[in-house]
């Protein structure tokens, strides 16, 4: 039974990440916001702008080296890549130790820190108080490869296009509107932070061509998988479910998910498992709501964990 709320602040609550979280702290039992900041959004009401939320909690905008002295039991930082490190050099000036979640790639390389992707890294889970958080490119590709990864010929080829969700709130050719009708949008075609990303903790190389279409939210990575020996289709599926069983947070279709089916759920979706007339080539798709599963949500489950909750505790499932 829950006796005491743990406090929670958010570094960076006017993004949208920010206000996912928002709203599952707001249903959460354990869990309380003590502080959320954004510079943009200082002193107006919380409630005013996330619904869910009910309370006179206002957004606030403390300085890095102010931050420890909230006295926060667990921090997420939702900044902009290159950002997190001020805001962590501050905890450790201060000496404070709370459950740090990084949302950005700046920790995502950092051996010191664990990567919680929990479908896949759940067992490697050792304590640790400073967590980073995967990109939603790079869960999407993960969970399309692992249950094939000592199957492979060559290294997986994956196509994503994104919601321009994904390219966050400070405007860019990327989230604007005007030039994403009728469009789809390519970009950093070749070393992509997710490429480097899922390469390093799948442990082998991959490659991926991001795009960005006129939707709001919800990605598909479309992955070819190479395979070193031909595979029956049945095979294929039972590997994929044998992975995920009992995972709720993601579930193997027959067919290929569809984005528009995503958005706004917290779970991913893996499916189609197309194989070539040679039986040596996969295509596997999955989706995810790119701020949910691919950001908020998976969130919720490492600060579960990390607070001894639960891991799906305030996911609607
Ligand atoms: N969007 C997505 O689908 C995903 C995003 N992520 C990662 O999560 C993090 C947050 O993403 P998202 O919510 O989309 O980002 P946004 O760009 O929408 O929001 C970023 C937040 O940071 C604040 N901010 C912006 N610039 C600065 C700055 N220079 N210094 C301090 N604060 C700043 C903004 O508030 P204010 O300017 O008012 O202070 C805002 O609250 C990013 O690292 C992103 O890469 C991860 C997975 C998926
Ligand atoms: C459409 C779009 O721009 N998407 C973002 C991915 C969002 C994300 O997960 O980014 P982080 O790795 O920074 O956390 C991008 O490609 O950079």
């Amino acid at each position: 039974m829950v006796t005491s709320k743990k406090r929670i602040g958010i570094v960076g609550a006017r993004g949208h990440t920010g206000a996912e979280l928002i709203r599952l702290v707001a249903a959460h039992p354990a869990l309380e916001l003590a502080y959320v900041s954004s510079r943009e959004l200082n002193g107006q009401r919380v409630e005013d702008h996330v619904e869910a939320y009910k309370g006179e909690l206002r957004y606030s905008s403390p300085a890095h080296e102010e931050l420890p002295s909230l006295d926060a039991d667990v921090v997420v930082l939702a900044l902009p890549n290159g950002k997190a490190s001020a805001c962590v050099e501050a905890f450790d000036a201060a000496g404070k130790d709370p459950v740090i979640v990084d949302l950005s790639a700046d920790y995502r390389f950092d051996n010191s820190w664990y990567y919680g992707l929990p479908e896949l890294t759940r067992n490697k889970w050792r304590g640790e108080k400073r967590i980073s958080n995967p990109g939603c490119y790079a869960t999407a590709i993960q969970l399309s490869v692992a249950p094939l990864k000592d199957m492979l010929a060559a290294p997986p080829v994956c196509f994503g296009v994104s919601g321009y969700s994904g390219a966050g709130a400070t405007p860019s050719d990327k989230n604007n509107p005007e030039k994403l009708r009728d469009n789809l949008m390519p970009y950093s075609l070749t070393g992509h932070m997710h490429e480097k990303e899922a390469s390093r903790h799948l442990g082998i190389p991959v490659e991926f061509m991001p795009h960005v279409a006129p939707h709001f939210r919800g990605l598909t990575v479309t992955t070819n998988l190479y395979l070193s020996r031909a595979l029956k289709r049945e095979d294929v599926l039972a590997r994929f479910q044998q992975a995920y069983a009992g995972e709720k947070l993601v579930c193997v279709l027959d067919e290929a998910p569809w984005v528009s089916q995503i958005a706004g759920k917290h779970h991913a979706e893996v499916g189609g498992f197309a194989l070539s007339a040679d039986a040596k080539r996969v295509v596997v798709v999955a989706t995810l709501d790119n701020l949910l599963k691919g950001a908020a949500t998976q969130a919720m489950q490492n600060i579960n964990r990390a607070i001894g909750v639960d891991e799906y505790t305030s996911i609607p499932l």
